[in-house]
Parts: C-alpha cells; structure tokens; sequence
C-alpha cells in the first residue's frame, strides 16, 4: 500500500470536431494512492466526464501522461485493472442479476490468464449479499427497481475484482432517498474492499459524504482549481450529513469552486 495507483500530469484534451475546438482539459496533474475514494467534482462541463474516460481508456488525451498501476488506461483494462460503472446501470436484459454480476468474470476471461500477482474476481454471491441482493440473484433487470438495478452494476463492479473503479454519476437517475440511502450502501461495501474509487459528482454533499480526497474542477478549460482532503471519519456513520464538521466540509468545497469560477 502506499504507493501510487494513479498519476496524471500536464493532462490536456480539445475536442476539435466543430469549427471552434472545445479545450475540454488543461494541465490536469493528480495524483491518487492505492485505496483511496477520490471523487471529481464540478459544474457542468468542467470535464469530470472526459477525465473519467480518459482514466478507463474509452477517450485518447492528446496531452501529457496517464499512468495507471504504471500502465497506459487501455493496458490497465486488458489486465482487468479496471471497473466501469456507468450513469445507467447497462445490464444486460436478457439475463439475470446473478449472470449480469458475474459477467466480467465470464468476458475477461482471457485476462484471468495474467501471471501471479494478479487480482481475482470476487465470489458473486458474497458480492451480491453484501448489496442486498441476495433473494434477487434469478431475477431479471426488468423486474427490479431503479435503486436495485444499479445496485446490481456496482455488484457487477465489485465481482469484477479490479483494484480501481471508475464511476461515471452512477445515482444521478435516481430519486433523492433512494440514492441517499445507496450512498451509503457503496461506502459499507467499499469499507470491505477497500478499493480505489473515482467518482464522478456534481453534488457537493456527495463528494463530501463519500470521498477521502474531493477534486475540484471548474470548466472553460477543464481545469483542476483545488484538491481538498476531506478530514470526517470512516467508516462515515448514518446521519453524518447534519453534523455541524460534514456542513463545514461542504461549505469549504462550495467555496473552493466559487474562487475559481463566477458561476455562469
Ligand atoms: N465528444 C465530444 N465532442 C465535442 N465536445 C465534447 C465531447 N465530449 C465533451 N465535450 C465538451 O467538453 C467539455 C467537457 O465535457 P464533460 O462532459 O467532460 O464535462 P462534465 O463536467 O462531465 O459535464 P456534465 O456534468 O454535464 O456531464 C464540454 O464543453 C463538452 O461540451
């Protein structure tokens, strides 16, 4: 532990398909340890998103370095070092929560065949009661409720075994309880593994509630304003969101993206 798992410096990306090239990153330098929850927070269009992709090797960059685990973000996903959670849960329909969790046990195969040192995939059902789904595992996706299908991707992503998991908004579909209440079932199922997470927010008293160090990016370019350590300890007891340290927290993080960008 203790060494890094991630580094980026001098990140930079334009998006040059239109007549005026959008610089969607510059400058981006980061550096995230093995196990920590960091999550990317900001307004829309300050390239949270962009960043993410670039991370799980769904976007090139077309400036500066990524380092995973000491490889490129496309190596990282051919050695299933990485686990995609995207905004909506992306199960397959046709196939149960148990099939759809075990999934990438099942596609990465090949990458199972990597040498001694490497990671191995979590027993599904373990996975699966951890995020109380255990009486769910023979049903289809169709037949469970928003909160519970995408409790069923983050069962996919823990089964996945990866040391990293990139989450792209992944309670934004969903109500204000429910997703209240999913918060805080990824942070009793991260307490056991212990992954590294990067989480894609625009909620502040998210970034606040879930993370270890909060990114704070502010748009046009995408530009990384502060990085706050978050100070409030783990594991994050229900109802910490009213204490007056978890109100402070979010009121420095408000006031980090304030100074670097008017608001418009
Ligand atoms: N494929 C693309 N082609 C052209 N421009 C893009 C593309 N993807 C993103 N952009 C632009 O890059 C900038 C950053 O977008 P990005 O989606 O990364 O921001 P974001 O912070 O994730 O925003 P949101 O919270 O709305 O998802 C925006 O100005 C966006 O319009």
């Amino acid at each position: 532990m203790g060494h890094d798992t991630i580094t980026l410096s001098r990140v930079g990306k334009t998006f040059r398909r239109s007549r005026r090239p959008v610089r969607a990153l510059s400058d981006i330098d980061l550096v995230i340890e093995d196990g920590t929850f960091v999550t990317l927070f900001g307004p829309s269009g300050c390239g949270k998103s962009t960043l993410l992709r670039i991370m799980a090797g769904l976007q090139d960059h077309d400036e500066g370095e990524v380092s995973l685990f000491g490889q490129t973000p496309r190596a990282a996903v051919r050695q299933k070092n990485i686990a995609w959670i995207p905004q909506s849960s992306a199960l397959l329909p046709w196939l149960s929560v148990r099939s759809n969790a075990a999934l990438s046990t099942v596609v990465n195969r090949a990458a199972d065949r990597r040498p001694a040192g490497g990671r191995t995939s979590r027993d599904v059902g373990t996975v699966l009661a951890e995020l109380g789904l255990d009486d769910f595992g023979g049903a289809r996706p169709d037949q469970l409720s928003g909160g519970m299908r995408q409790r069923a991707a983050l069962a996919r992503g823990f089964v996945h075994g990866a040391p990293l998991m990139l989450m792209d908004e992944p309670f934004s579909a969903l109500d204000e309880f429910t997703r209240e209440s999913l918060r805080h079932r990824l942070l009793d199922v991260w307490e056991r593994h212990r992954k590294t997470v990067v989480l894609v927010t625009h909620s502040a008293a998210e970034a606040v509630l879930m993370s270890d160090v909060i990114v704070v990016m502010t748009p046009r370019p995408g530009r990384v304003r502060a990085v706050v350590e978050v100070d409030l300890p783990r594991p994050r007891p229900r109802g910490i969101e009213d204490t007056p340290e978890f109100l402070g927290a979010v009121r420095r993080v408000k006031a980090e993206l304030r100074a670097g960008w008017d608001g418009d």
